[in-house]
């Protein structure tokens, strides 16, 4: 594991603490008794982290000065010149071996080249662009993000990942040492920390490719990244995204959705105190992540207030301006 990655990985934890001050006892708890350790935390059946290793390479051990070396004619003759002396030499060699050991632990406790530094830890992302199409798909709690994505899935053949899904199922799965915290997060609209998701969703993809047979891929990444913590670990390690599709709507539609849909859904936050929860965390963390891409000139737009037929019609428009039928 990078030394950046750790930092990220204990930054997230950190955040979280410190965020924390209005949710529950037990994410503090489960908080408190998680590792440090960012690859510590990584869920069993998640896959590894990308890791590098960093190296130095030694530099050309410089020659000892005059004053470090032991003068042969400094010491005494003792008995006659004919015998052999033997206590010099003892004195020369352990001289050099401690100027050895001297030099190598002064080695070891110097920085690590910059520029090695730089390209050795630099982490390659698990998938492509010129292969894999990602397509993040951003908006409001019950903005309609699932409701498009199904028809896109129709019409060009994307593979979805809804996040929320990824991690309510994580949530569900024995054993899963995460349960308690996605739990506790969804419930309190908050956000899960982004090693988690991040490897949900990586370990979904590559299912996904493998599943099909075709190294050649689109993904449409529903409810993420919410958290620009989460698009820069994302990009970085698992694959750059093409574009944002980004439904916008005003919080009063989207209530009267999620109310609607809660009727049904059997979701812990589909409730009216979750959802003014998630209202906020998506205006003060998520949105910011919108602007972001919009000044990369990577967001596509949709008003969705409408029925979804006329949204589908927006998107498919747009889209397909934007990309051409054969992206
Ligand atoms: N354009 C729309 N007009 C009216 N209702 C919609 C529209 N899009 C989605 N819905 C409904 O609103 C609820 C939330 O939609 P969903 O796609 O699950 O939103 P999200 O994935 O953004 O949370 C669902 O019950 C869905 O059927
Ligand atoms: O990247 C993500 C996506 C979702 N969530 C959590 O999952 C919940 C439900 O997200 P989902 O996308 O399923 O539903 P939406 O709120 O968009 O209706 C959010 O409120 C968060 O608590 C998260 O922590 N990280």
């Amino acid at each position: 594991m990078s030394v950046a990655a750790a930092a990220a990985g204990r930054q997230v934890w950190r955040q979280l603490a410190r965020n924390n001050t209005g949710t529950s006892a037990a994410i503090r708890r489960t908080i408190s008794s998680l590792p440090k350790s960012h690859s510590q935390f990584r869920p069993t059946s998640l896959p590894a982290f990308t890791t590098t290793t960093t190296t130095t390479t030694s530099k050309a051990v410089p020659r000892l000065s005059q004053s470090q070396y032991r003068s042969y004619s400094s010491g005494g003759s003792s008995g006659d010149g004919t015998k052999v002396k033997f206590w010099p030499f003892v004195v020369v060699l352990a001289a050099g071996t401690g100027g050895w050991v001297l030099l190598i632990n002064r080695q070891k406790n110097m920085p690590p080249n910059p520029k090695q530094t730089a390209s050795s830890t630099k982490p390659t992302p698990a998938f492509s662009p010129s292969e894999v199409t990602v397509l993040f798909v951003l908006g409001g709690p019950g903005a309609g993000k699932g409701t498009q994505c199904a028809n896109l899935v129709t019409d060009f053949s994307f593979h979805h990942l809804s996040a929320g899904d990824l991690l309510r199922a994580e949530q569900d799965r024995p054993g899963s040492q995460y349960g308690q915290l996605i739990q506790d997060c969804i419930k309190n609209g908050a956000i899960v920390p982004m090693e988690v998701t991040v490897a949900l969703l990586e370990n979904a993809m590559a299912d996904a490719i493998k599943k099909s047979g075709s190294r050649k891929a689109r993904f449409l990444i529903d409810g993420f990244p919410r958290k620009m913590d989460q698009a820069f670990q994302f990009e970085k390690v698992v694959c750059p995204a093409k574009l944002v599709l980004f439904f916008d709507c005003p919080e009063q539609v989207m209530e009267g959705r999620l109310l609607e849909r809660g009727k049904t859904s059997g979701r812990a936050d589909d409730n009216a105190e979750s959802i003014r929860k998630r209202f906020r965390t998506f205006v003060e963390t998520s949105m910011p992540v919108v602007e972001y891409y919009e000044k990369e000139g990577k967001v596509i737009k949709v008003d969705a207030t409408p029925g979804p037929k006329e949204v589908y019609e927006d998107v498919k428009r747009k889209l397909v301006g934007k990309l051409g039928e054969n992206f």
